[in-house]
């Protein structure tokens, strides 16, 4: 994995796009396609936008991420993100690969279990987490919390004894290390509000064996998102290691290091992060500890297998020198580049687009705010009234993050798996959106 990521300032073609995105073929007479499956005929079936989720992907890409441990020699639990992409669909697949989940709220739990992840796999983080989420945990026998506070650590034991339990717990620590990713996802610096203050964490870990209803049995730690380096990760880890050490010397077990997630992906040129070169810098910092290991990857495995389909509802020209694309697919959808200025790759799905003359677009979507723009200054081919194009790296970050906003009913989405697709989620239909809704009977009444 280099050391430093590698940009260029042009963004890749489209051609480019496609080497680095293996998943994605063009078929001369379909177009685009997603493991061997036309995306038109899902749009022509399903409509757009529409989410569609490559699921051959996942599985390769968890399998990958496994095999990179294990050919390290290190025992390590997976825990897939369960916030990146939350679909009973996806939670179901890690669940019957092996995986075990990390979850951040009640919901996610609720999620977890219901797609059949046992309880013991599950492992909690985050850094606010209410009485009645630590009871539904600890009273599912969770596997583990991972405490960011002194504070919830008294509730978490004062919890589990009113419950009878004990709660297996580790500390979370900050490291006070800079990921050196966008400032809205570092996790891992002191300013940011995850974690225990290094400093304080051995203090913490020798009180949490005097309190009655927890277990304590070693670290976590997170610090961050889409790190394309091994540089801070082994910071990061180097220091969790000194902390091993610190504490053992004080007569305080440590049994288990949970590494957190973070190894970003290519979307627009960067270098890819290397699950064996994860591999490596968790063996040279933590793999002489003898400590059982884990992981909670959610961008890496599930990222690159999805797309957002969409379709151009106008061009619109307005007597500047690069136009608007107007799309049907907006920030509603996919929240990212609106508010991580992040880059996703657009492809077209005609088959002929792909061998005609490219020019600059702004392309954006149709909600009433400026900020709802997907991409400035692209060179795509020509796009008419009805095209369709496909955002790319679309998996992790996508629907989770999607609101109703202007009244857009949330969009379908789709699962692609052996060259069979299947709508797992039904658009939602506008009734939907205020059937939760109730008006004051004295409102109704007046109209
Ligand atoms: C505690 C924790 N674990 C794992 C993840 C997953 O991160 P990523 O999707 O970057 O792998 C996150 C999100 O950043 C997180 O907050
Ligand atoms: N939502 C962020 C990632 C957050 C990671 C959560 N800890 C993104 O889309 O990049």
């Amino acid at each position: 994995m280099a050391e430093t990521p590698v940009y260029t300032d042009a963004d890749p073609t489209l051609a480019e796009l496609l080497q680095t995105h293996p998943q994605l073929t063009v078929d001369p007479t379909c177009g685009l396609m997603l493991e061997g499956v036309a995306l038109n005929a899902i749009a022509d079936s399903v409509g757009t936008p529409c989410w569609v989720l490559g699921a051959g992907t996942l599985r390769a890409r968890m399998r990958r991420m496994h095999t990179a441990m294990r050919n390290a020699g290190l025992d390590v639990s997976i825990h897939y993100a369960v916030k990146a992409n939350d679909h009973l669909a996806i939670l179901t697949l890690i669940g019957q690969e092996g995986f075990g989940a990390d979850i951040v709220s009640g919901g996610e739990l609720a999620r977890a279990l219901k797609a059949g992840i046992p309880a013991d796999r599950i492992v909690f983080s985050g850094v606010g987490k209410t009485d009645a989420e630590l009871e539904q945990a600890i009273s599912h026998g969770i596997g583990q919390i991972n405490v960011e506070s002194a504070e919830e650590l008294e509730a978490i034991s004062a919890i589990a004894t009113k419950l009878g339990k004990q709660a297996t717990i580790t500390l979370r620590v900050n490291p006070d290390v800079d990921a050196k990713t966008h400032a809205k996802i570092t996790t891992g610096l002191a300013a940011n509000k995850f974690g225990i203050p290094f400093q304080d964490a051995a203090a913490l870990y020798a009180h949490a064996f005097t309190l009655p209803g927890v277990r304590p049995v070693g670290f976590a730690t997170h610090i961050g998102s889409q790190i394309l380096t091994t540089t801070p990760y082994r910071a990061a880890y180097a220091r969790v290691a000194e902390l091993v050490r610190t504490v053992r010397a004080a007569g305080n077990a440590v049994s288990v290091v949970d590494c957190g997630g973070g190894l970003g992906i290519c979307y627009r040129n960067e270098t890819e992060g290397q699950p064996e070169a994860l591999a490596g810098a968790i063996k040279a910092e933590l793999g002489g500890l003898g400590v059982k290991l884990a992981i909670e990857p959610g961008r890496w495995p599930i990222g690159p297998a999805g797309v957002l389909l969409s379709s151009v509802i106008l061009r619109k020209e307005q007597g500047m020198d690069v136009p608007f694309l107007v799309l049907d697919a907006a920030m509603n959808e996919l929240l990212r580049p609106s508010m991580y200025d992040a880059w996703h790759g657009i492809l077209p799905l005609a088959p002929q687009a792909f061998s005609q003359p490219v020019s600059l677009a702004h392309v954006v979507g149709p909600v009433c705010e400026s900020g709802d723009t997907f991409a400035r200054d692209r060179l795509l081919p020509p796009l008419a009234r009805n095209a369709r194009i496909a955002l790319l790296d679309t998996g992790a970050y996508g629907a989770v993050m999607s609101s109703t906003y202007n009244s857009r009913p949330l969009a379908a989405e789709v699962l692609v798996e052996d060259g069979q697709w299947q709508v797992i989620r039904q658009r939602q239909s506008v009734e939907e959106l205020w059937q939760d809704e109730t008006v004051p009977s004295h409102l109704a009444k007046a109209t």
